[in-house]
């Protein structure tokens, strides 16, 4: 077993197997040569970093009910176990939600070529499942996301560091991700950190144009245990990148409610009782 995230280039052959084995391994995995362009990425990036520095994101204040919108940096989520918030906002884009009228529709085309991706992996997820982890699967892993209204794109800017920010705040303290899948393009910078099953942090290896993947609670539920959901973090950045900020793009993938995950939890239940540790709900 490697502590190693790997790097998988998508048109190989044993790609499949390759990028199973590392999210068993570690959580997460890097693909390359993969379906989203770069270009795509970037632009988001640079007119969702307007968006954030104009007046008008104050327009679209987010939804305690729906969840969707603008989250300022005095409401962003604590991480479950901390104390201090994270030092970012975000915007939670659904197809269902709210969109602010002054970005294109970048972000938009950008959430469905990463949930047609997303669906595409959870069957070589399925397919690299050992016999007795597939048989406890309630369906099909893309089944569990078909009409799902869940699936969520959390469009992140992480502020320029001024200098008076608490001495323990993270941009992202250290947490699991709820969810079976995310698909996350390599940020505008570095910073995402993942502690390995055998307790050591290291930095994702993430060149821009690159993607990372990574298992959440709710695969590592449905899996056993198969599939951990490793504990990742942003780390402040050091010299000349404070006075930057850092864009990112995570789709967090979402079964239906209804979906059976183990015997004890829905998708609906596990992911209202994990909005309640966060404080979001
Ligand atoms: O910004 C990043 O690189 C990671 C963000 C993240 O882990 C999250 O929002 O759950
Ligand atoms: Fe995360």
């Amino acid at each position: 077993m490697s502590h190693d995230i790997q790097v998988v280039d998508c048109t190989v052959a044993d790609a499949p197997r390759r990028f199973c084995d590392s999210l068993r391994d570690t959580g997460f995995a890097v693909l390359t040569r993969h379906p989203i362009p770069a270009s795509l990425v970037q632009g988001i990036y640079a007119e969702w970093l307007d968006f954030f520095d104009s007046p008008a994101r104050l327009a679209y204040p987010f939804d305690p009910r729906r969840q969707d919108g603008h989250f300022a940096p005095q409401v962003a989520e604590t991480a479950k176990g901390h104390t201090r918030r994270d030092l970012k906002e975000y915007f939670h884009v659904y197809p269902w939600g709210r969109y602010p009228a002054e970005v294109s529709d970048a972000a938009r085309r950008y959430h469905d070529l990463a949930q047609s991706l997303a669906a595409e992996l959870l069957g070589w997820v399925e397919a690299g499942s050992p016999e007795t982890v597939r048989a406890a699967y309630s369906m099909p892993l893309p089944d569990m996301i078909q009409g799902s209204r869940q699936t969520l794109l959390r469009v992140l800017r992480y502020p320029p560091l001024q200098g008076d920010e608490p001495p323990d705040a993270l941009r992202a303290a250290a947490h699991e991700d709820i969810n079976l899948l995310t698909v996350l393009p390599a940020a505008s910078d570095t910073g995402l950190q993942v502690r390995g099953l055998d307790g050591r942090w290291r930095d994702v290896p993430c060149d821009f144009g690159s993607l990372v993947i990574n298992t959440g609670d709710m695969l590592q539920e449905a899996s056993g245990g198969h599939f951990p959901s490793t504990t990742h973090r942003v780390v402040n950045p050091q010299g000349a990148a404070r006075q930057r900020s850092r864009l990112s793009l995570p789709l967090f993938l979402h079964p239906r409610p209804d979906v059976r995950l183990s015997a004890r939890h829905t998708a609906g239940s596990y992911l209202d009782e994990r909005l309640r540790e966060l404080g979001v709900i």
